[in-house]
């Protein structure tokens, strides 16, 4: 693509050299994945500042650079206020607003959208549309796996992906927005037709430091839609009306809304709610009459993720009969409340609850149909939020019988250190400390017994453990199946 093209894609830039005559192949913000006739473009991180590398960039092939400064270097310089904004809207042109052409269904929330954007992508397949999926798992175009590096990747990836989807004729594509995400804009410039709210409780405070800012940033999915940089489709929101911010986030939306919920009047509602120990069944009122639901999936937190599947599956046009043959059939996500199956007579749960209330709502679950007792390995990610460390602890002593308090990713921090933070929160003295995760497994298989169930906390499909700098090969199943027979 010409520059100068590509540059007049920006609101707000400056730029003293001529631009004539570079053409331009590639976009890139790594200056190590350079190639020829490419952009760089300087990110300021939060590891790094991207600026540092203008003249590397330019020695691996960059012929133009737009930065948020003057800089020093033999090619021209393109001044911008926010080079993350301005790679939103480079990248989004230089991949011809792919997103335009596509069905975007974005789901938001602190827990539950792994599980609601599966649901949606499964819903669609079955009358035949080609699908995508992105989001914390992996990215996946038309049933090829890509890795991913986040839950929402930066915007450049994105608008890279959207293209390849376009190029390989998909219709629709469910994704993961995080809250990170919307605050550091990776989704500008990302045409979403339906947005979907999950639920807003405690995590990632670290991040962005109060309940109210993270409010805020999930907020802006729905302040957005419909405002992209260019966008033909119908939009729709999906919220949960039973959360206490939904009222906030229907005002915030100027489009189309269907909600959905249990306790408080819906479009789709479910109503005689039964959680079963092998799943739940309710009946779900739509706007388009009563449809039985029996699923497989556990809990009163499923019976949400079913209803924000159905009431974004019936947004996007699908016919409720194909909704409910699919959730009536789906049998979840790899690590979301997964059973290990084996001989011996207690049961194995492996599931990714990570906060307070997911860690809440799956112990709940389990409590409804366990008749012995709950064994709990649970741990708190290090580099991430430090105050809910004592709340999921809290709540592992409060609802489970035995609790094992573990390592689960400690990245840069001291594990000792995050169990510390972990223990001060802790009411009760059912617990006990053993920090490595694979003793803390065995022990826990060990020790119990006959109808008791032992809930692997916190890594869900994760197969690795980061320790410092290193990843470390570490899968909750396989560790699991070592010591069952
Ligand atoms: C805090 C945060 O969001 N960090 C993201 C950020 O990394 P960073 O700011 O540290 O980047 P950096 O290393 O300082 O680099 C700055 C710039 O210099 C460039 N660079 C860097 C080194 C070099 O040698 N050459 C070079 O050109 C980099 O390409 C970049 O453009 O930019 C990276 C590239 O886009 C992201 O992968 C990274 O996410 C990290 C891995 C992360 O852990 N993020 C978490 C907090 C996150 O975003 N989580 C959410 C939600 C999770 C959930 O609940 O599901 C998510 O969406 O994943
Ligand atoms: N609707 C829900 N409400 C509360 N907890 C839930 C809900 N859905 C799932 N959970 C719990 O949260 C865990 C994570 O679920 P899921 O992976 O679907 O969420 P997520 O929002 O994608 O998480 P992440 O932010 O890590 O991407 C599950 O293993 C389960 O314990
Ligand atoms: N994707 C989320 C969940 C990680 C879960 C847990 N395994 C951890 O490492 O904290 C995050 O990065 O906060
Ligand atoms: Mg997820």
């Amino acid at each position: 693509m010409n520059a100068k093209e590509l540059i007049s894609s920006l609101s707000d830039y400056r730029c003293e050299q001529s631009l004539d005559n570079i053409k331009i192949d590639q976009i890139e913000m790594d200056h190590r994945l350079l190639k020829s006739n490419s952009l760089f473009i300087c990110i300021k991180g939060y590891t790094v500042d991207g600026h540092q590398f203008a003249e590397a960039a330019v020695e691996n092939g960059a012929s133009l650079i737009v930065a948020e400064k003057e800089l020093d270097v033999s090619v021209p310089v393109v001044i911008v206020p926010d080079s993350s904004r301005a790679l939103a809207q480079l990248s989004t042109h230089f991949y011809g607003h792919s997103s335009n052409q596509l069905k975007v269904i974005g789901v938001t929330g602190t827990n539950g959208k792994t599980s609601v954007t599966h649901m949606i992508n499964e819903i669609h397949q079955y009358v035949k549309q080609k699908t995508a999926l992105i989001g914390t798992i992996e990215m996946v175009i038309d049933k090829e796996s890509y890795p991913v590096k986040n839950t929402t990747p930066d915007s450049l990836y994105l608008q890279k992906s959207f293209h390849k989807m376009v190029e390989k004729d998909i219709d629709v594509v469910s994704m993961e927005i995080s809250s990170h995400a919307l605050d550091l804009g990776r989704t500008n410039g990302v045409d979403v037709d339906i947005a979907v709210f999950t639920n807003l409780s405690q995590d990632h405070l670290d991040y962005h430091e109060t309940m109210e800012s993270y409010l805020y940033a999930k907020s802006l999915l729905f302040s957005q839609l419909g405002s992209s940089l260019k966008n033909e489709k119908p939009k729709y929101a999906i919220i949960n009306q039973d959360d206490e911010h939904a009222a906030f986030l229907k005002r915030v939306t100027a489009q189309p809304i269907f909600t959905y919920g249990i306790h408080e009047k819906a479009s789709f509602q479910a109503i005689d709610v039964e959680l079963r120990a092998n799943g739940v069944s309710f009946t779900m009122r739509t706007p388009k009459g009563d449809v039985s639901i029996n699923s497989k999936l556990m809990g009163m937190f499923s019976v949400y993720n079913l209803l924000a599947a159905a009431a974004a599956s019936f947004a996007s046009g699908i016919d409720l009969e194909t909704i409910q043959t699919v959730l009536n059939n789906t049998s979840g996500v790899k690590g979301r409340f997964q059973p290990v199956e084996h001989s011996q007579g207690f049961g194995v749960i492996i599931d990714y609850a990570h906060t307070p209330d997911s860690l809440e709502n799956v112990l709940s679950t389990i409590k409804r149909f366990c008749e012995g007792d709950i064994h709990v390995i649970i741990g708190c990610g290090g580099d991430r939020d430090r105050r809910k460390r004592p709340l999921m602890a809290n709540v592992a002593c409060e609802y489970a019988d035995h609790a094992i308090l573990t390592s689960d990713n400690p990245r840069s921090e001291s594990p000792q250190a995050i169990i510390d933070d972990m223990v001060e929160g802790i009411k009760y003295n059912n617990y006990q400390v053993v920090l490595d995760r694979e003793e803390a497994i065995k022990h826990a298989i060990k020790q119990a017994g006959d109808k008791d169930v032992i809930l692997i906390a916190g890594k869900g499909h994760e197969t690795y453990q980061i320790v410092g700098d290193e990843v470390l090969d570490f899968d909750d199943e396989q560790i699991a199946r070592k010591y069952l027979v």
